[in-house]
């Protein structure tokens, strides 16, 4: 897409700018607080993320006992588990949702996340893509994107903001590692489920997350739509840290390759962990996990 098509856009865009919807299609959480550049994150001792020790219960349910686990800067770690092993519960006390009964939790070596709202987790550079897309679906790929860059301050004024040309450029380029670049100005509601994904990763993506957090990102997709997204993810790492929970093994497989670290949570805590061959071949995981 050239710039002018992307001006062309956002005329059309403050054009309709009345008849702009009042709320998303989903139930979109934590919402888009715009991510601004950390600055302070420290990356001095190699870890974007650290867990260590975290303990949470719910009314005397321990959900998480004893999680420890930290990730690299750039990595993509992949997170299995049986239901119920406090994979959501873990992502919910990285961004702030639940806050734990103890233990630390800190973004880079200096960032205390349990002294931060959702909303200033959000925009540290934590983004989270939960398993239901929840994109605007009355607006264009274009306008979820736009909307997504400008942040909170609301549907109408974000949409009358003019672009600046950096911001053009990295929507440009959000739209290609999406590979929606030929559908910008579709209505988002007509994507398949698939493509809404993509999308909603695009609205993560244009906020320039330091850390991704991927709630079941292909379930529900095709084959090839599942190949896509395992196509992004391994362009994504390096530049974007990222946490993928998934209980589909072949995708698993296919973004972990022979090197990457997957790491297995049962019953609140870290099971095992390493290369996806040997964790596969862990007693005490094919015990637990592949429910032998
Ligand atoms: N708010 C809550 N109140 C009570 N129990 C909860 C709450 N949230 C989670 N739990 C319990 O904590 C445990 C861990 O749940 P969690 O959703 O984190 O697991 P999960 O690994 O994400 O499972 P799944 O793969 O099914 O999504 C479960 O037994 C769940 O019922």
């Amino acid at each position: 897409m050239t710039p002018e098509l992307m001006e062309a856009g956002h005329e059309r865009l403050a054009r309709r700018q009345p008849q702009l919807p009042e709320q998303a299609s989903g139930g979109r959480a934590a919402g888009y607080g715009r991510v601004h550049q950390p600055g302070s994150l420290d990356l001095a001792h190699g870890r974007i993320l650290y867990l260590e020790d975290v303990h949470v219960s719910f009314d005397g349910f321990h959900a998480i006992q004893g999680l420890s686990l930290d990730i690299a800067p750039g990595e993509l770690r992949c997170i299995i588990g049986p239901n119920g092993a406090g994979k959501t519960t873990m992502m919910d006390i990285i961004t702030g949702k639940t806050r734990p009964d103890r233990g630390q939790v800190f973004f880079g070596s200096t960032i205390d996340l349990r002294r931060h709202s959702e909303a200033e987790i959000a925009q540290l550079g934590i983004g989270r893509k939960f398993q239901k897309p929840t994109v605007f679906e009355a607006l264009s790929v274009f306008e979820n994107l736009e909307l997504a860059l400008q942040g909170p301050r609301g549907v109408a004024a974000a949409l009358w903001h003019r672009l600046g040309g950096a911001q053009r450029d990295r929507l440009a380029e959000v739209l290609t590692l999406i590979q929606l670049q030929d559908q910008w100005q579709r209505p988002a509601g007509l994507l398949s489920h698939g493509q809404k994904q993509w999308l909603e990763i695009g609205m993560l993506l244009v906020q320039d997350p330091k850390l991704l957090l991927l709630d079941e990102p292909v379930a529900g997709m095709t084959d090839q739509e599942t190949e896509r997204t395992a196509e992004l993810f391994l362009s994504l790492q390096g530049r974007h840290s990222l946490m993928v929970v998934e209980h589909d093994m072949s995708f698993i497989a296919r973004i972990a390759g022979s090197q990457g670290t997957v790491t297995v949570l049962s019953e609140g805590a870290v099971l095992a962990q390493g290369p996806l061959a040997q964790v596969q071949a862990d007693e005490r995981v094919i015990e637990v996990y592949l429910g032998r």
